[in-house]
């Protein structure tokens, strides 16, 4: 099997690298083109994959092609592409806020696609990937467009309209944690910690109380019930965070990015 990449950018990357560490298909079995040659080339050059020089020729050569271009090319490249495109290879978006049907007009509607929306921890096995495949993919064909996402993410087989709440709680969500991984660092930083023991602290926190909840099969409130004790610090932090609108400026930040990437 020949995966394909048109672009090369941050998702494209954490994707083909964690392909490789997965050891799904062989390094040269990974074609990549993007914008910049030099950019492309090199990377190509670094892991042994195989540089294309357009994207067409990539979508040729590929039996799936992931367009990895940010939304504001897609239209022009899925022109490029289209002539190679054809029933026996899947086109696989992983471009936010572009439609399967949308996909489709810009392409052929007997195409198989897979529209998709992984995030960035894909590149360590850790990902989250939303799936929805169109009428044209089917058996084997779907299964071996899912085995990209199966190799380094969970897979959610989402309804078309929930996309925007999944790559807002998902997608950029990954930035979202990490950023309130910096907000318990820099608080740390303030009370005497080094910004670097601070950050480790707060980054295997971060992960010990995500795989907690997930093993414990318990829900957030409950865990948060278990650490509060009667009278105790963590009530007290609740209690100031949220009188400081936590939960609210979460959701505000949610609601903008739902409304960058649909425009409502
Ligand atoms: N970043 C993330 O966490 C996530 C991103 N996505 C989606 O992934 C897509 C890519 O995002 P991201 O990786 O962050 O963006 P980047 O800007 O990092 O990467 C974009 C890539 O597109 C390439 N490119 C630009 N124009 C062309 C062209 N005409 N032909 C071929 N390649 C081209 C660039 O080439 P070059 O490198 O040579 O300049 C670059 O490699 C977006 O649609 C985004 O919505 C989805 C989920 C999560
Ligand atoms: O910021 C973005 O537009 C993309 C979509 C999800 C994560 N990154």
């Amino acid at each position: 099997m020949k995966i394909g990449f048109i672009g090369v950018g941050a998702m494209a990357q954490a994707i083909i690298q964690g392909l490789l560490k997965a050891k799904l298909v062989p390094a040269e079995n990974v074609l990549i083109h993007s914008a910049h040659q030099r950019h492309y080339e090199d990377y190509a050059n670094e892991y042994g994959l195989t540089a294309k020089d357009t994207n067409l020729a990539v979508t040729e050569a590929s039996d799936l092609i992931v367009l990895a271009v940010v939304p504001s090319v897609a239209k022009k490249v899925l022109a490029e592409i289209r002539s190679g495109l054809s029933d026996n290879k899947v086109l696989i978006s992983i471009v936010s806020g572009i439609s399967l049907e949308r996909l489709a007009e810009l392409t052929d509607y007997n195409l198989p696609i897979l529209r998709s929306l992984p995030n960035i921890n894909s590149e360590f096995g850790q990902g989250m990937t939303a799936v929805v495949a169109n009428e044209n993919l089917t058996g084997e064909q779907k299964d071996q467009a899912l085995s990209v996402f199966e190799a380094t993410s969970e897979i959610s087989e989402l309804a078309e309209d929930l996309f925007p709440a999944f790559s807002a709680i998902s997608g950029s969500a990954v930035a979202y944690i990490d950023f309130f991984i910096d907000a318990l660092s820099r608080a740390g930083v303030k009370y005497g910690l080094s910004k670097a023991a601070a950050t480790k602290i707060a980054a295997q926190t971060t992960f010990g109380s995500a795989d907690a909840l997930m093993k414990s099969g318990q829900t957030p409130a409950e865990m948060i019930d278990k650490v509060c004790s009667p009278g105790g610090d963590t009530i007290a932090g609740i209690l100031a965070m949220e009188n400081a609108g936590f939960l609210s400026s979460v959701v505000k930040g949610i609601d903008a990015t739902i409304k960058k990437s649909t425009g409502k």
